[in-house]
Order: C-alpha cells, then sequence, then structure tokens
C-alpha cells in the first residue's frame, strides 16, 4: 500500500512549510470564530498571515522584510507574438522592483527565509504597469486559496497533528515540500530563479488567446551555500550581499514565458505543467540601483498581481483575485501606519 500523504511528508518539511508561510506554529492569539464556517474574507486572511506579537506597523502584511531596485526592462520584441501589451514590444521600459522574503516576522533572519521573492512594477510609455510579485519556489504549496487560507491555520494550530493533518487532506503540498527539501541555497537574490506561479492570458494583435506563466532566470550562476553556513551570516546578508554585487555592475535576468497546451492545471499554481511546453524569452530585467526600503521607490507600491496592460488578463486561476483583495487590505493598513515606519536620514541610500 502507498504511503499515506502524511507518512510521506514528514513532520521536519511541515514545520519549514509552516514557517516559510508566514504564519507561525507559536501561540496564537486568534481562534474565535475560525472554525465556524464563515466566508473567507480578506481580514481574515491577514490574521491568517499574522506573526504572534502582531504585524509589523507600517509594513506589508507579509513578505515584510525586502529592499527596493530601479532597472528597466528590455522586451526583445518576440513577446509580440504572444500578447499586444506595449510592455512586450521592442523596448525599454522602467522597473521599479523589489527584493524581498517570504514571513510577516521582521525579526527573522534573512537565513531562515526558504522562500525568497521578487517583485516588479514595469511602466509602458502609454501609461499601462505590468505588476507582478514572484517566488523562488517552482510550485505554490497549495491548490486554491482557501486551502492557504486553511494552511495558515494549521501552521499557526497548537495542535500537534494540524500539519501532518493538513498534509493529509491536500496531498498537492508534497510537490513544494519536496522543492522545500531538496532544492539548494544560495547566498544571493541575484541567483535566484523566480516563477510567476499564477495562469494569465496573453492576447496577441491578432485576438489570438494564450494562457501563460512566466519565470525570470538569473544571468548569476547558482552557488549553493549550506543553510547552516547561511546561518551563520549577518541577519540581513541577502541585502548586504545585492549591494556588494551591484558595486561590481548590473544585474540581469531573462524573463521566460511559459505557453499552456489544452488540458494543463491553468487554474492550479500548486501543479507545474509538464516539460517541453512552449518557451519563449521575451526580455531582460537589468538592476541598476538599490534603495533601502524606507525611503525607496517601493515602499508605497501595491505589487498586486491583477494589474496588468492592455493585452493581458487574469485567467481560471483564482489566486491574482485573492492576491489582489488581500494585498490591498495590506497596503491600506501599512499606508494609514506609515508614520510607524518613519523615513530615514539617509534619504534612501542604501
Ligand atoms: C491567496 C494567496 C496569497 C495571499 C493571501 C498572499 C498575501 C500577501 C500579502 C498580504 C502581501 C503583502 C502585500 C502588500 O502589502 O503590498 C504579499 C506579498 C507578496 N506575495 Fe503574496 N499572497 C498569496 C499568494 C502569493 C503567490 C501565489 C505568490 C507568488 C507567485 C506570492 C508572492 C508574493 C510576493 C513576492 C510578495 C511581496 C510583494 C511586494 O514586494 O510588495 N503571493 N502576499
Amino acid at each position: 500500500m502507498p504511503p499515506s500523504p502524511a507518512q510521506r511528508f514528514p513532520l521536519g518539511s511541515l514545520i519549514v512549510i509552516a514557517a516559510v508561510l508566514g504564519g507561525s506554529a507559536a501561540a496564537f492569539a486568534y481562534t474565535a470564530g475560525w472554525l465556524s464556517p464563515e466566508r473567507l474574507s480578506r481580514e481574515r486572511v491577514l490574521a491568517g498571515l499574522s506573526p504572534p506579537g502582531g504585524p509589523a506597523p507600517g509594513r506589508r502584511r507579509n513578505h515584510v522584510r525586502g529592499i527596493c531596485f530601479t532597472g528597466s526592462f528590455e522586451a526583445n520584441g518576440a513577446g509580440a507574438a504572444l500578447s499586444r501589451a506595449r510592455v512586450l514590444a521592442a523596448g525599454s521600459y522602467p522597473v521599479i522592483g523589489r527584493f524581498n522574503l517570504s514571513g510577516a516576522d521582521l525579526a527573522e533572519p534573512d537565513a531562515k527565509a526558504r522562500v525568497r521573492g521578487l517583485s516588479l512594477r514595469i511602466a509602458a510609455p502609454d501609461g499601462s504597469e505590468w505588476r507582478t510579485a514572484m517566488i523562488t519556489a517552482p510550485v505554490f504549496p497549495v491548490a486554491t486559496p482557501e486551502a492557504f487560507y486553511a494552511l495558515l491555520q494549521a501552521s499557526a494550530s497548537r495542535e500537534p497533528g494540524a500539519m501532518a493533518g493538513f498534509a493529509a487532506a491536500h496531498p498537492e503540498i508534497a510537490a513544494f515540500g519536496a522543492w522545500a527539501r531538496s532544492a539548494p541555497w544560495t547566498g544571493s537574490y541575484a541567483e535566484e530563479r523566480y516563477n510567476g506561479l499564477n495562469a494569465f492570458i496573453f492576447t496577441d494583435a491578432s485576438g489570438g488567446e494564450h494562457v501563460v506563466r512566466w519565470s525570470m532566470r538569473p544571468e548569476a550562476q547558482p552557488v549553493p551555500v549550506p543553510p547552516e553556513q547561511l546561518a551563520g551570516r549577518a541577519p540581513d546578508f541577502l541585502d548586504e550581499e545585492v549591494k556588494a554585487r551591484l558595486a561590481a555592475g548590473p544585474l540581469r535576468w531573462t524573463m521566460e514565458v511559459m505557453v499552456a497546451e489544452p488540458g494543463d492545471p491553468v487554474a492550479d499554481p500548486s501543479k507545474a505543467w509538464p516539460e517541453g511546453r512552449r518557451r519563449i524569452d521575451v526580455g531582460t530585467l537589468t538592476v541598476q540601483a538599490i534603495q533601502a526600503e524606507p525611503d525607496g521607490p517601493c515602499r508605497d507600491i501595491n505589487y498586486d498581481p491583477t494589474v496588468l496592460p492592455e493585452g493581458m488578463r487574469v485567467s481560471a486561476d483564482p489566486f491574482p483575485a485573492a492576491r489582489s483583495s488581500a494585498y490591498a487590505l495590506s497596503y491600506e493598513r501599512r499606508a494609514a501606519e506609515a508614520a510607524q515606519y518613519p523615513r530615514t536620514a539617509a534619504g534612501g541610500r542604501p
């Protein structure tokens, strides 16, 4: 008999998953009403993301730690075969981005964040924008926003079997767990591949539609570093490393768009699409300058994945709409608390 998902999925991995998602397995204050079959609201999702001591005022409610950058996206024109969006026509477009780490605990050292993120706002001269927030995991842990909320609850639960029970009920989490256990860690944001995971629909100039996902492939060669070694580095070593690396020259990624074929799981980011799907390199991201977040240009951007130019739109994938709603509330709250996240005398210089 094949092992149950819980058996296949050792507890250590479940703890890793709990840790990378931003919820906490430690004491958790919210219980009342959570087990009643109420509608999943963005307020409850943010409560689920909150660390035990509450969110850091003025900051993002997830991926709280990060650093801004500016640069450009040089579209090579190949993406025009898939989308008529202005940002995919050959040309250079300004970017405001953010390197970031999953989790809502400001005090967590960089070495503990299994999931790293890259957020981009690419602006076109026609006023349109393409916002996207990608992560290093090749698949999302769960198939639906509701399951994501259930996962936050399980990871915060004091019940010893909560995570094992969750994994048994959501076997799709095994693929993420396998990645979290086995993928090499690196010592740099610059050496990571970042994946959009959610599926969107691109419309080309003839009205043809293509279901796509995108990723950013680093120019820098990844150098594996054991996590025990990273633990010995400064708590913010990723910020320091990326600043030092940039001083030696710009950082680059190639944007790769993958096109689904009929039958591919287009509404489920926990499932990779089969190998061999058409992949088109549509352009190059060049990171030219880094700015500390308190005064940096990414501070007040909401990297809402539904902010898309004409020629791109959301698909049957339910995540972008759910993310949009949660990100908006996170944005509203952090903007209202701006005084508690003061700008610095350094004026944004890293
Ligand atoms: C229902 C599922 C999800 C929820 C509830 C959620 C929630 C959040 C929240 C509240 C923020 C802070 C937003 C802000 O204040 O601007 C955030 C940031 C972020 N999320 Fe998600 N997220 C979800 C799924 C995803 C997925 C699927 C990805 C990657 C494919 C992702 C990647 C990121 C990244 C990279 C950031 C940092 C954005 C920034 O730099 O501002 N999230 N998430």
